[in-house]
């Protein structure tokens, strides 16, 4: 059902869209309303880069926005900070409408609350990795002593220390994303905000920065949106994926979900390069137990990859146990090889 404009969700949401719009065209006034939108989908004249998009991200979650190259993820998150103004709809943060706060109630959130990583770093080439990193800081008038405390902090939390007077381009891509992520975290946003972070690094040092985004969010428990075109990194970070194409939502929901439960060919495209066994959990694949006692059992939350040893080698289905201590189903080696088998093409496929 579509929700109404200003309908709040429950305290776990942080932040929200409703009915969200944005049309790129040379009147974009002319488009005031909904209906008036909708009619300009068929124009030719104006662009509608995002097509009535609903959304809930909750607090300490990374949600990721993934899809081709222009399906209007950099759009989505550019309205959801009103870096880009949206043609139409409400942006929530914390049941708060964004949208219509003025410009200094903007600023104001912009330097508190929220803070970016950008896919070219965006480092100033004349200041060093202390500096860049204790920028949002000044920014935000903090005194010298407080940024004194933080930068060293936040240089060591991403593994820079010994680094900090350096210039950015006496650093490598991935150690510059470093820098970009410390100085995103400096200011202690509740927000961060993720555009293609590592869609310029090698795929190894991309692998280790993803590495240290689950890193950190562990320890800090930051509400994280995070734009990415690539479907292994979206089920590698992602609390919840979203997929879009031409400014709409295909599909939303948890990695799993979406890898075992694709909606239609675009979302299995992306799901058909991914190893499953890594995604879908044993309480997924199990069939209803025949038994009330196993000789061996597995967590229902175990990822198939995890227990595929002991599942190979024992004599017999395993049981599959559920959160409270009960079994709450079977799974056997033929099912789990299955899918490491598949998995296994996938990765030589890729
Ligand atoms: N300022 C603009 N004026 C007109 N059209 C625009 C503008 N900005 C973006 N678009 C169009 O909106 C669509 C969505 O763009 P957007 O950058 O959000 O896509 P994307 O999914 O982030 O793509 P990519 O992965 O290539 O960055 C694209 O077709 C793009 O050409």
């Amino acid at each position: 059902m579509k929700k109404e404009i200003g309908q709040l969700s429950d305290s776990s949401v942080k932040l929200s869209c409703r009915n969200l719009w944005k049309l790129y065209g040379p009147f974009p006034e002319r488009f005031a309303q909904e209906s008036q939108l909708r009619q300009a989908l068929n124009s030719g004249r104006e662009f509608t880069a995002l097509r009535d998009i609903n959304l809930d991200i909750r607090h300490g979650e990374i949600f990721v926005v993934m899809g081709l190259s222009g399906s209007g993820k950099s759009t989505l998150l550019r309205c959801l900070t009103r870096l880009v103004e949206p043609s139409f709809g409400e942006v929530l943060l914390d049941g708060a409408p964004l949208t219509s706060l003025d410009a200094q109630g903007l600023m104001n959130i912009r330097r508190h609350k929220m803070a970016m990583v950008f896919q070219n770093f965006a480092l100033l080439p004349h200041l060093t990795v202390a500096e860049n990193i204790g920028l949002p800081l000044k920014i935000r008038g903090s005194d010298t002593a407080e940024i004194n405390r933080v930068v060293p902090e936040m240089t060591a939390l991403v593994g820079l220390s010994g680094m900090s007077q350096r210039l950015p381009h006496q650093l490598s891509g991935g150690q510059q994303q470093r820098v970009g992520l410390a100085r995103a975290l400096a200011g202690d946003p509740e927000l961060l905000f993720l555009d293609e972070p590592f869609s310029a690094l090698d795929p190894l040092i991309r692998r280790e920065l993803q590495g240290e985004v689950i890193r950190l969010q562990s320890r800090l428990k930051k509400t994280m949106i995070f734009v990415t075109h690539d479907f292994n990194e979206a089920v590698r970070l992602g609390d919840t994926i979203v997929i879009m194409k031409d400014g709409k939502v295909v599909q939303t929901g948890a990695p799993e979900d979406i890898v075992a439960n694709p909606i239609d060919d675009y979302v299995g495209s992306f799901v058909a390069g991914v190893d499953q066994t890594r995604v879908i959990s044993c309480g997924r694949i199990a069939i209803p137990a025949k038994s009330s006692a196993y000789a061996v059992t597995v967590d229902d939350r175990a990822k198939i990859v995890e227990v595929a040893d002991l599942v190979a080698n024992s004599n017999g289905p395993v049981g599959v146990v559920d959160q409270s201590g009960h079994v709450s189903g079977e799974i056997d080696a033929t099912t789990v090889l299955r899918m490491l088998a598949s998995g296994s093409r996938e990765r030589l496929a890729s």
